[in-house]
């Protein structure tokens, strides 16, 4: 039970001692605008409840933090709010409706996102689809170029701090670990979540000559989670932790998986872009929303355009045959030979999307002597796995879905820290 006087809500679950609230004399502003109701959710220090303002009945959510466990909480809420007003304005980025401020507890109001965290969201469907991915991933840069584009590094980005709203559109959150770069400036700190540590955050910690680090850390970010998006598993995970920062300083991952046969090479060249472990040689967020995946190919619409290409290729095949009957019997004519190519190369290019677009038949055989390998089968797989056990199911050393959920940053941070001051590298 917390120091503080508590009253209880009769209309709430107070089952826990955590669920009641805080006095309502501590932020009588706070209860005079907003009817807190059920929590959402909970941090370290802090529980999250839904509220509704009462004088217009929009819904927020509420994050109640409590100072009394760690007095050196309220400095890095108020600077986590400066933050949040400097990057306000974004549609992809929470939005902070209101602060209330008292001696033992901070109310943040945010808007609500509905659909909760993309984590949750990916468990429960095991990968997303390279449309969805994609879907996410543009919200995701445009977010990080309007953050870089206030000097800002983030620092802690992972699908646990991406919400989605009723829309499924995203809400980048939780700028506890974000920071204002000065002009030049490099940080040393060791901060974030392990799996999406950046490599040159582990060598500014291990190495006395290390140059520190700035903004690439979150494109590295971005490079883990679209990787995890597309298959479910994180890139470098190692059942060991000391094995995974090694490979995350080699930058040491593979598309080798059955899953990846599925995945486009658009997909690949892009997290290959992300995870280059010179910070210099990463390409950036600008970059990144240029890149060819970002734009619409065959493999994301539907049938019926696809059947439609099929009727236009067998029209131009006609045409061909027309005009190379044409080219027989006439004398040569410039304009119309330039034609003949351009349809030949369109007629090319067509076919072989329409090849691309439709995978090889699957035997029976491949299905019953591997059926992880066909994407259905191990969707089904997966789910039921994950229905039964309540976890993904561990599938090999380095592709693990259960390590997901190992990422707890804080209180872990600080034993990798003392691990790493032992660690010698070669
Ligand atoms: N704006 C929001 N809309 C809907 N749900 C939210 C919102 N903000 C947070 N939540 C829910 O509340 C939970 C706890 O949020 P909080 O920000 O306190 O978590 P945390 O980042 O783990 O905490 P900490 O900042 O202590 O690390 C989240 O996991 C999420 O499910």
């Amino acid at each position: 039970m917390k120091t503080l006087n508590m009253v209880q809500d009769d209309n709430l679950d107070t089952s826990k001692d955590d669920d009641v609230l805080p006095d309502r004399d501590v932020a009588k502003e706070f209860y005079a605008k907003y009817e807190p109701k059920e929590i959402l959710g909970r941090g370290i220090s802090s529980t999250v409840r839904r509220c509704i303002e009462k004088e217009t009945g929009v819904e927020y959510a509420a994050k109640i933090i409590d100072l009394s466990a760690d007095p050196e909480n309220k400095n890095s809420t108020l600077e986590e709010v400066r933050i949040l007003r400097l990057v306000a304005g974004h549609p992809f980025i929470i939005h902070l409706h209101d602060v209330f401020e008292s001696e033992t507890f901070i109310f943040l109001v945010f808007e609500l996102c509905k659909n909760g965290e993309l984590f949750d969201h990916l468990t429960s469907v095991v990968a997303l689809s390279e449309k969805k991915t994609r879907y996410i991933m543009r919200q995701l840069f445009e977010a990080l170029d309007h953050v870089h584009g206030h000097d800002v590094v983030h620092r802690d980005l992972k699908p646990e701090n991406i919400l989605l709203d009723d829309q499924m559109n995203i809400k980048l959150t939780d700028f506890g670990f974000a920071h204002v770069l000065k002009r030049g400036e490099k940080l040393m700190e060791l901060c974030g979540t392990p799996g999406y540590l950046a490599p040159e955050v582990l060598k500014a910690n291990m190495f006395e000559d290390a140059s520190g680090y700035g903004q690439p850390v979150d494109v590295w970010a971005c490079g883990v989670i679209m990787y995890t998006l597309l298959v479910g598993c994180p890139p470098f995970w190692h059942r060991k932790q000391m094995v995974m920062l090694r490979n995350i300083m080699e930058g040491k991952y593979s598309f080798s998986s059955p899953e990846w046969n599925d995945v486009s090479e658009d997909s690949k060249s892009l997290i290959r872009q992300l995870l280059v472990v010179n910070p210099d040689e990463r390409c950036s967020v600008k970059d990144a929303l240029t890149h060819s995946f970002f734009h619409p190919k065959l493999f994301d619409q539907d049938i019926e355009p696809i059947k439609k290409d099929y009727k236009t290729a067998s029209r131009k095949l006609s045409k061909i045959n027309q005009l190379t009957e044409e080219f027989k019997n006439r004398p040569f004519r410039a304009r119309k030979k330039f034609q003949f190519a351009i349809t030949v190369v369109r007629f090319v290019v067509r076919i072989s999307r329409l090849k691309y677009a439709h995978a090889p038949a699957l035997t029976i055989t491949q299905g019953r002597d591997d059926p992880y390998r066909v994407k259905i089968l191990r969707q089904v797989i997966d789910q039921c796995a994950f229905k039964v056990y309540g976890h993904w199911v561990k599938k090999s050393e380095d592709q693990n879905r259960a390590a997901l959920f190992e990422n707890s940053p804080r209180t872990e941070l600080r034993n990798l820290y003392n691990r790493m001051n032992n660690l010698s590298v070669t």
